[in-house]
């Protein structure tokens, strides 16, 4: 795992005349459709950084699905009931398919999924720092579907317009799931609130676990977001890291306070004059430490990523091979 503005990707994709040689008239149209708030579809001309970065963005956020199934999964085994197995194994599930079609998106791109897989196992791309910390309790999986679908959400809905059109269609879709795996944590919350002293206990703790890493969820501050002003400039980004960070606490404190929780911040309260809640600074540290591969579960997670690609390997072949025999197949039915 790498730092901010490390380790950026170097899949290039060459555009039809190549970024420097691009000729003014296919960058002029390129800035107006931005401009005009269009989108930009994946046979258009482009500026090379424009991919990059969108590439970079995808696929990042598509092992972030990826991952992101583990630390819920481990809870599948051992759901309390028939019913909230069923419904955490439909969740994961939900994350596998957004992963998969995130890296569809990125493929419009000229990226190749197997080469972003391999990246992501060699450690040479990130995924969100969410998903190195541990679920200790199944008031984790309703807690998760709270703060961390919920700031999904916040993040990606925004995305819905983000000016690259595969990306932007893909977070329709995505956020519609994301907001139903929010509600499922919160009811799940809910119920366990309404239980035994020992599950509020539980639900709270899960709490003061979940809170700062969630808030974390949203990248680094503004003015310590190298790519930030670029992708809003370019309107893949349509908010800064710091602006959604502020949105998702308004939203989070009123649900907090109905479900009798408390956030694990003293700083934390309702600022009359800017209609917006005053909350505390996230150890910036910290979220530089998981990034860079040093957070509680980043070695579980990645080798267990890693030997599920190994395992799937014949998967792979077969496929390929079959494949390759309904092509063989239909060209010499074609001939015939
Ligand atoms: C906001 C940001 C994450 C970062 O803004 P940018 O403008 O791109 O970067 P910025 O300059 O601010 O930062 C500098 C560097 O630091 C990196 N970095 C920053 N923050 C983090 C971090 N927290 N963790 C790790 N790395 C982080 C950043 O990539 C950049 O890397 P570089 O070295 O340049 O390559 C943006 O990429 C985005 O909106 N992505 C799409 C959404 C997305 O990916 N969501 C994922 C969660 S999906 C989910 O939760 C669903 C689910 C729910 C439940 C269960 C299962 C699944």
């Amino acid at each position: 795992m790498v730092g901010w503005g490390e380790g950026r990707m170097d899949t290039t994709h060459s555009s039809p005349l190549g970024a420097d040689g691009a000729e003014p008239v296919l960058q002029q149209h390129f800035d107006a459709t931005i401009a005009r708030d269009q989108r930009i579809e994946p046979r258009d001309w482009m500026p090379e950084g424009y991919r990059r970065t969108l590439i970079r963005q995808i696929a990042q956020h598509a092992h972030s699905e990826i991952i992101g199934m583990q630390p819920e999964a481990e809870w599948i085994t051992r759901a309390p009931s028939l019913r909230r197995k069923a419904i955490l194994f439909a969740k994961v599930q939900d994350e596998a398919g957004h992963g998969l079609y995130l890296y569809s998106a990125a493929e419009t791109l000229g990226a190749d999924r197997a080469d972003l897989t391999e990246r992501l196992i060699e450690g040479r791309q990130k995924y969100s720092s969410i998903f190195n910390y541990p679920t200790m309790s199944f008031a984790d999986v309703g807690v998760i579907g709270w703060f961390v679908d919920g700031a999904a959400i916040c993040n990606q809905v925004p995305l819905c317009r983000s000016s690259y059109g595969p990306y932007a269609r893909a977070m329709v879709r995505v956020c519609k799931e994301e907001s139903f795996h929010q509600r499922q944590g919160y009811e799940l919350l809910m119920t366990m609130m309404r239980g035994t002293a020992e599950q509020r206990e539980m639900v709270q703790d899960a709490v003061n676990r979940w809170w700062w890493p969630s808030l974390m969820m949203f990248g680094p501050p503004d003015d310590a977001s190298p790519n930030s002003a670029q992708s809003m400039a370019w309107k893949i980004k349509r908010h800064s890291n710091d602006e959604l960070r502020r949105r998702f606490v308004d939203m989070t404190v009123p649900q907090a306070e109905k479900l009798g929780v408390t956030l694990p911040d003293p700083e934390l309260r309702w600022n009359e004059e800017r209609g917006h809640h005053d909350f505390g600074t996230p150890d910036w540290d910290e979220l530089m430490r998981v990034i860079k591969g040093d957070g509680p579960c980043n070695a579980e997670r990645m080798e267990r990523r890693r030997t599920a690609h190994e395992d799937g390997a014949w998967v792979r072949e077969a496929a390929t091979a079959h494949a390759a025999k309904q092509a063989a197949r239909a060209e010499k039915g074609a001939v015939a």
